[in-house]
């Protein structure tokens, strides 16, 4: 395993260094049944976050990227080994996470007020409350001039701004993200990497971020994890020294690169055996 630890005698601005661990995982496994054949697609992952850490997950196609994240949301069942956040078991999907997939989950005939506080009025929230909550993010996604606007009458990065807010509308402890970005274009979606950071640096979510961009993976995260070829297990781990907030520039600097160039290695040798 790769673990490259950058030494520093400060802790970055924004750094969660000495917080509490939020999220725990020991010893994940999942297995899937495929044409009566049982096939392994995580194996035996541990994974320590702490509170307010932003996690950033690489790895070849196919390796298991999506299927861990769904296990840490309780949609995929996990077949062994133990996740908890904040020291409690996690049975089952739960308000104390949410995801935001790649593909936009609005609901088309929702303006983008109600569609942020969708979840908040299935749990009985009165309108007056949930609206506030839902226009306090609204507005710090930049679209407080869109509340009335339905998604089909937004872009693809304006819907992926209501998506992450109506995840974070239910205040989860946990945010999980699954490619977000992966559906828009490279100008958009550079904008929405500084977007998310914005919004993250603003509510300071633990956050579990899967993506196949390395240079979004650095520029995003506190440490980014390279997963193996499948069946998936921790590859390598990098701990990212920028402080916060950080600007889109900091993507030209060396030590961005280099830090790019160490993971790509990782990723492309697993890429690689996936295709052996
Ligand atoms: N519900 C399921 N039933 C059976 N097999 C599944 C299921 N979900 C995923 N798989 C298989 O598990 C493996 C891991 O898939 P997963 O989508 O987690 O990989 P990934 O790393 O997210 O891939 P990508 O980067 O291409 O999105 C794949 O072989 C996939 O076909």
């Amino acid at each position: 395993m790769t673990v490259i630890f950058q030494e520093q005698e400060v802790s970055p601005p924004g750094s969660c260094v000495d917080a509490p661990t939020k999220l725990q995982i020991r010893d994940l496994r999942v297995t899937f049944s495929s044409r009566g054949k049982n096939f392994v697609a995580v194996n035996g992952i541990d994974l320590e976050v702490r509170d307010g850490e932003f996690i950033a997950i690489v790895g070849p196609s196919g390796s298991g990227k999506s299927t861990f994240l769904m296990a840490l949301d309780g949609l995929t069942p996990s077949s062994g080994g133990e996740i908890a956040v904040d020291g409690k078991v996690v049975t089952g999907p739960g308000r104390d996470r949410a995801v935001v997939f790649q593909d936009s989950c609005l609901l088309p005939w929702r303006n983008v007020l109600d569609n942020v506080s969708f979840g908040l009025e299935m749990a009985g929230m009165p309108k007056g409350e949930r609206y506030e909550i839902a226009r306090e993010l609204i507005g710090l996604a930049g679209l407080t001039q869109f509340e009335t606007f339905h998604p089909k009458q937004l872009s693809g990065g304006m819907q992926q701004r209501v998506n992450i807010a109506r995840a974070l509308a239910a205040d989860p402890q946990v945010l999980l993200l699954d490619e977000p970005f992966s559906g828009l274009d490279a100008q958009t979606r550079e904008i929405m990497q500084g977007e998310l950071l914005k919004i993250w640096d603003e509510r300071k979510k633990t956050a579990i971020f899967v993506t196949h961009q390395i240079d979004e993976a650095v520029f995003l995260a506190d440490r980014v994890i390279a997963f193996s070829a499948r069946p998936a297990r921790i590859a390598g781990e990098w701990s990212i020294p920028f402080p916060r907030p950080r600007h889109l520039s900091i993507k030209q600097s060396p030590e961005h690169r280099a830090l790019e160039d160490s993971i790509w290695q990782v990723v492309r040798q697993e890429g690689a055996l996936a295709a052996a």
